[in-house]
């Protein structure tokens, strides 16, 4: 869907992008991470045109970037930025809807587009359509500036910290809505964020950027259990531990879990979905004041005690 060929960025001696290759298939998300001033903004931006590159190519879907018409372009990616930079004089929808009308969509489809959006993001159209950004929260406005991008049903999604401007609990929620979000499934997406957690919460791979140079690219998991290189290793370090235990989930230790426990019946225990951290587990159950959590997973009935969340833990730090 998008490649890289060898892209290179010189501001007059500087070079802030140096001749970076890769490629992100359909459905997949490329996060960019590494130290402020990396070269992770003008990578994006060079893959929307934004950005001339000094030399390299961009493709986009088997075709060359460098001459394509931008209208054309916009129609094929949506592009999200930490000021979100909506317009304060058009309303929500007029906001939403600025890329469909020049693309000279329908008013009708371009409305039921809007609404739609609108309502998966949990900005009811009847109450928020006509407002002013200005009426907005902060939290708000990003949402906006996500279904504006989202609007024209772009296959690409770009996104330089979408998220950035808003207090962790906020971020939190909007990354959750965000992943689950009906719109944006199937979409190919790169995202910028200073965020590790975030890269690692929202990203199929990770891309980690050292001096505008490609310090390792691969999925998550491999990021975490290397090899990496060394630059990485001490840009994860002080981040791999939480990283890694956030990553464990339920599921992954069926074979280790009791099938019943004496005195403790199903209907006293927490119910918890096999999908769940393990981390999250345990937070929950220490919270619940329940004996034990619960899981149904391939028809079996699995219990596991706070105690028993723990050593699972221990095992995994031991192995
Ligand atoms: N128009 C420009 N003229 C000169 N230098 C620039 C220009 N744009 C970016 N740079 C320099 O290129 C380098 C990379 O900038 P870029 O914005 O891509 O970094 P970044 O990784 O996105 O940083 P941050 O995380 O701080 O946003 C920086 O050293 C920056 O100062």
């Amino acid at each position: 869907m998008i490649e890289a060929r060898q892209l290179h960025k010189t501001f007059g001696t500087f070079t802030a992008v140096e001749r970076l290759s890769f490629r992100v298939l359909a459905g997949e998300s490329l996060m960019l991470i590494g130290p402020s001033g990396c070269g992770k903004t003008t990578t994006l931006k060079m893959l929307n045109g934004l950005i001339a590159p000094t030399s390299g190519e961009v493709w986009i879907e088997g075709q060359p970037l460098h001459g394509q018409d931008m209208v054309q372009l916009r129609r094929r990616m949506g592009y999200v930025i930490q000021d979100i930079g909506l317009f304060p004089h058009y309303s929500v929808a007029e906001n939403v809807g600025v890329v469909p009308r020049l693309l000279g969509w329908p008013s009708g489809k371009i409305k039921k587009r809007c609404a739609m959006l609108l309502e998966q993001l949990g900005l009811p159209p009847g109450a928020f359509a006509q407002k002013k950004p200005h009426e907005l929260s902060g939290g708000q406005q990003q949402r906006v500036g996500i279904a504006r991008a989202l609007a024209a049903d772009p296959p690409i999604i770009l996104m330089d910290e979408p998220f950035g401007a808003l207090d962790p609990l906020t971020r939190q929620q909007i990354r959750r809505d965000f992943r689950q979000l009906e719109a944006l499934r199937q979409k190919t997406v790169v995202m910028v964020t200073h965020d590790i957690e975030e890269a690692f919460e929202m990203g199929t791979h990770i891309a980690v950027l050292n001096q505008g140079r490609m310090a390792d690219l691969s999925a998550p998991e491999q990021l975490l259990q290397g090899p990496v290189s060394d630059f990485t290793a001490a840009f994860l370090e002080e981040k791999a531990p939480q990283l890694e235990f956030q990553a464990l989930r339920l599921e992954q230790f069926l074979s280790e879990l009791p099938r019943s426990l004496p005195g403790v019946k199903p209907e006293d225990c927490l119910q918890a979905p096999a999908s769940t951290p393990l981390l999250r587990a345990l937070h929950r159950l220490a919270k619940s004041g329940r004996p034990a959590l619960c899981l149904t997973a391939h028809e079996k009935r699995y219990f596991a005690t706070a105690d028993g969340l723990l050593r699972l833990f221990q095992n995994h730090l031991r192995s």
